[in-house]
């Protein structure tokens, strides 16, 4: 219904629900066969090709989606109509493996979402929650840095290079900081931050969207894929509980947990399943809920900060010049000799990175060019929304039950709002530059690596924590290079698409001790 008619006895035509424009597209297929691997690339330059700048609207298969690839289109959605399109798509994955989905990042929009989302922002990653851990953070941290230490010793003592695979490292590490906030400092017992690493890996595939089940639903109702996913996620499911089952068990048993837990609030330095048990009853919360809230710490924490470390580190290696000055700062504002020592290593603690103005700004510049969630997570309409974004000249009309993809990426590359927006200059964010006042809070839309508006990440606080003090110190310690044979400028920066983006290719660097 493109017209009615309209005013009485003078029947005019008027537009209606006028949809967002749309390029060709195939039957049954719609426009699957234009997305290829990358879909942020894709969409970019679906949107570009046929002038599509803000608003785009698509079938994948038979599922209806909405492009969103201007800030102005992502303030009308992530702010001005905010509540509608604050859902998110249900799927079987979500349902099976999520329990529910009783996790916070799957939830659809409403009570439940409501209550879950205060609860983990107010007793686990809160700012104040996420400064108890600091010393947590640091010592996890030291290891990492006694690591790398031994692997530049071994390469010094053979006259030759140690390269270390620089991903691997930073994902034990990541894994072991979400294991050591969930579980407390015994998280290596019986090895388990080892089985919770491996089914964060096992899982996540299945979290990256685009499912066939999910583009073809008819399939999942009716078809042999519907079972074959469904048995998948049962199976992970079962190993989900084993390990947190057994790790709330543990909590429960342990008498003088218990006795802590039934008189007490939470405690400032608490892991988090003392928190949860110590709230359960003010919130209500099932074992199954506490179990989908301890989920969202491994799918949302691990990767996200690995990988914002790794693609961090790869373009410092392909820029020397920024390089150099970050190294400046933070040896100049930890001189030798006064750093925090902390078991048995010499690192720069977390109070020493507050004046290191150059390293925000840095963490900033990497997350434009990288953000690990180039479409955010899907969104879903949950009501038909009328959208105006072109000061009432071009409104369009929004169904309910439309997927939404915000194009962050593609915002935090466009020429029409930065300056050279190719180039890794993180001095852009700095006082005087042409993005100085642009900040992480969601309120700049062609900045939005952790999104914006209710559904805007929570960890942010635990995630920036752990990038800064990680990445301070990797460049404290060690100068980097090249393996043998190898430039700098050849790393590739490739990524590979999923619930978070990975570097496609391996990055081996050799740390050579600082003299
Ligand atoms: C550098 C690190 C991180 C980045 C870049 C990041 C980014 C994001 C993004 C883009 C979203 C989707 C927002 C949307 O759909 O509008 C998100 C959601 C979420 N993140 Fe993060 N994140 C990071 C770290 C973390 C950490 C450490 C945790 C938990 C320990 C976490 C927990 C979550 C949760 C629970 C959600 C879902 C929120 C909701 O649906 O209400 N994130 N994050």
């Amino acid at each position: 219904r493109w017209f009615r008619s309209h005013g009485g006895e003078r029947r005019r035509k008027q537009p209606l629900d006028r949809l967002p424009p749309s390029p060709p597209a195939l039957p049954v297929l719609g426009h699957l066969h234009l997305i290829g691997s990358l879909p942020h690339v894709s969409l970019r330059s679906l949107a570009k090709k046929h002038g599509m700048d803000d608003l785009m609207f698509l079938r994948l298969g038979a599922m209806p989606v909405l492009v969103v690839s201007s800030p102005r289109a992502a303030e009308a959605v992530l702010r001005t109509h905010d509540h509608v399109f604050a859902s998110r798509p249900q799927s079987l994955v979500a349902e099976v493996v999520m329990y529910g989905p009783s996790d916070v990042g799957f939830a659809p929009y409403g009570d439940y979402w409501r209550q879950a989302r205060k609860l983990v922002t107010t007793h686990l990653l809160s700012a104040k929650k996420v400064h108890s851990f600091r010393h947590a953070r640091e010592e996890e941290v030291s290891r990492v840095m006694a690591k790398i230490g031994e692997a530049a010793a071994e390469g010094a003592a053979a006259a030759g290079e140690a390269a270390v695979d620089v991903g691997e490292l930073l994902s034990s590490f990541t894994n072991d900081l979400a294991c050591r906030a969930v579980m407390g400092a015994s998280f290596r017992g019986e090895g388990r931050n080892k089985l919770f690493r491996q089914l964060v890996c096992d899982t996540t595939p299945l979290l990256a969207g685009f499912n066939a089940e999910e583009l073809f639903p008819f399939l999942a109702h009716f078809g042999v894929i519907g079972k074959v996913v469904r048995a998948r996620c049962e199976r992970l499911r079962r190993r989900w509980d084993e390990l947190l089952d057994r790790l709330i068990d543990d909590h429960e048993s342990n008498e003088n947990e218990a006795a802590a837990v039934a008189s007490d609030d939470p405690k400032e330095d608490d892991d988090f399943i003392r928190v949860l048990l110590s709230v359960r009853q003010d919130y209500g919360l099932t074992r199954y809920q506490m179990k989908g809230l301890l989920f969202d710490v491994f799918a949302g924490g691990i990767d996200s900060i690995s990988s914002t470390l790794e693609f961090t580190m790869a373009a410092l290696m392909r820029n020397p010049r920024v390089m150099n000055k970050l190294q400046a700062e933070v040896r100049s504002k930890t001189p030798k000799g006064q750093e925090t020592v902390t078991e048995g290593q010499e690192i720069v603690g977390e109070a020493d990175l507050s004046t290191m103005s150059y390293l925000r700004a840095l963490v900033k510049e990497s997350l434009r060019l990288h953000a690990v969630a180039p479409l955010l997570a899907p969104h879903l309409s949950t009501a038909s929304c009328r959208i105006d974004i072109d000061g009432g000249a071009g409104f369009v009309v929004v169904p309910a039950g439309v997927r939404v993809l915000i194009n962050v990426w593609a915002m935090a590359r466009d020429p029409r709002f930065w300056e050279d927006a190719e180039e890794f200059a993180p001095e852009r964010f700095l006082d005087g530059g042409s993005a100085a006042e642009v900040g992480f809070k969601g309120n700049d839309f062609q900045f939005l690596p952790f999104s914006s508006g209710r559904r805007q990440c929570p960890g942010m606080n635990f995630g920036l924590a752990a990038v800064e003090v990680m990445l301070a110190n990797l460049v404290h310690r060690f100068d980097w290079e090249m393996p043998p044979g190898k430039e700098a400028r050849d790393i590739d920066m490739s990524e590979e698409f999923g619930l978070v983006v990975h570097r496609k290719e391996k990055l081996m660097l050799v740390p050579k001790l600082r003299v």
